[in-house]
């Protein structure tokens, strides 16, 4: 197993103020990884921390071989791509104009797009299903065509490596399984290393090569099948409300 980020005794935090830590893990290329845990629990910190935005507190982050820290923001920006929550301030694009930014590591100073770039943003509107989209304005779209344009743009940049917060917040479910679904296909088809925060653990085991359970005492990393067997899902919500039933890998309410 190529090991693509490697991650060793992290911990993570702000200030003097550890969020968590004895964080440990090492991912493949081309693999899908999801972090799950409740609330406030530190996931995105996590993957801010990851991606370099904000260094950690102590421990090592490589990346393809390299430590995090060692990276020139520039050549960062072509190893990785970042989706995240926060609201966009460039809602008065059209929606193929915001994918096509995806392309800017690419494109000369003035952003003139080449015929590979259109190709590229073209098949994004495709996979996305974006197409009947692509001329409106982004301030015009619903909050779950929003982020499907930002994680398009995202895959527009061809980046090997994809960090993405929550982008199923705002799907219904078939469209969260299916950006499930597409991601999955991008990491195996295509070799990205994806990796996303999210509170859909179901969909998760389901889906990911590997998922980290962030609970603030083991941070289990493993494949979900692994995870299931070693009862690792039993304490991720608190047993007097929820209950983890291994052989049908969903959450049952404790009545
Ligand atoms: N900029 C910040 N400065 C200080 N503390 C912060 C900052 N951002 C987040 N925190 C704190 O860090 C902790 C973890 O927050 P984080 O957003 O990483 O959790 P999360 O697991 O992603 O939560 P959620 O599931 O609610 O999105 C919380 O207690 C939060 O209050």
């Amino acid at each position: 197993m190529e090991k693509y980020i490697q991650v060793e005794d992290l911990n993570i935090g702000y200030g003097k103020t550890s969020i968590a830590n004895k964080i440990n893990f090492s991912i493949p290329k081309g693999s899908l990884t999801a972090i799950v845990g409740i609330n406030g629990i530190g996931k995105s910190t996590l993957l801010r921390t990851l991606s370099g935005m904000q260094p950690p507190l102590s421990g090592t982050i490589n990346l393809d071989g390299k430590q995090i820290a060692d990276y020139t923001s520039s050549s960062l920006a072509q190893k990785q791509a970042m989706v995240l929550t926060t609201p966009i301030a460039t809602k008065n694009l059209k929606v193929a104009e915001l994918i096509a930014m995806g392309r800017h590591p690419y494109t000369n100073w003035l952003g003139t797009l080449g015929s590979y770039d259109k190709e590229i943003i073209k098949q994004q509107l495709h996979i996305f299903s974006l197409e009947d989209l692509k001329d409106k304005y982004c301030f015009e779209l619903s909050d779950g065509q929003m982020q499907r344009v930002l994680i398009a743009r995202a895959m527009a940049q061809e980046t090997p490596l994809v960090y993405l917060d929550e982008p199923t917040t705002h799907l219904d479910l078939s469209h969260k399984v299916h950006i499930l679904k597409l991601l999955h296909r991008f990491a195996t088809k295509h070799q990205r290393t994806i990796v996303f925060t999210t509170h859909e653990v179901e969909l998760a085991i389901q889906l990911c090569d590997y998922m980290l359970l962030l609970d603030g005492k083991e941070n289990a990393f493993a494949a979900p099948c692994e995870l299931i067997e070693k009862g690792s899902f039993e304490t991720l919500f608190p047993k007097d409300l929820i209950q983890f039933d291994a052989r049908t890998g969903s959450f049952k309410i404790t009545k």
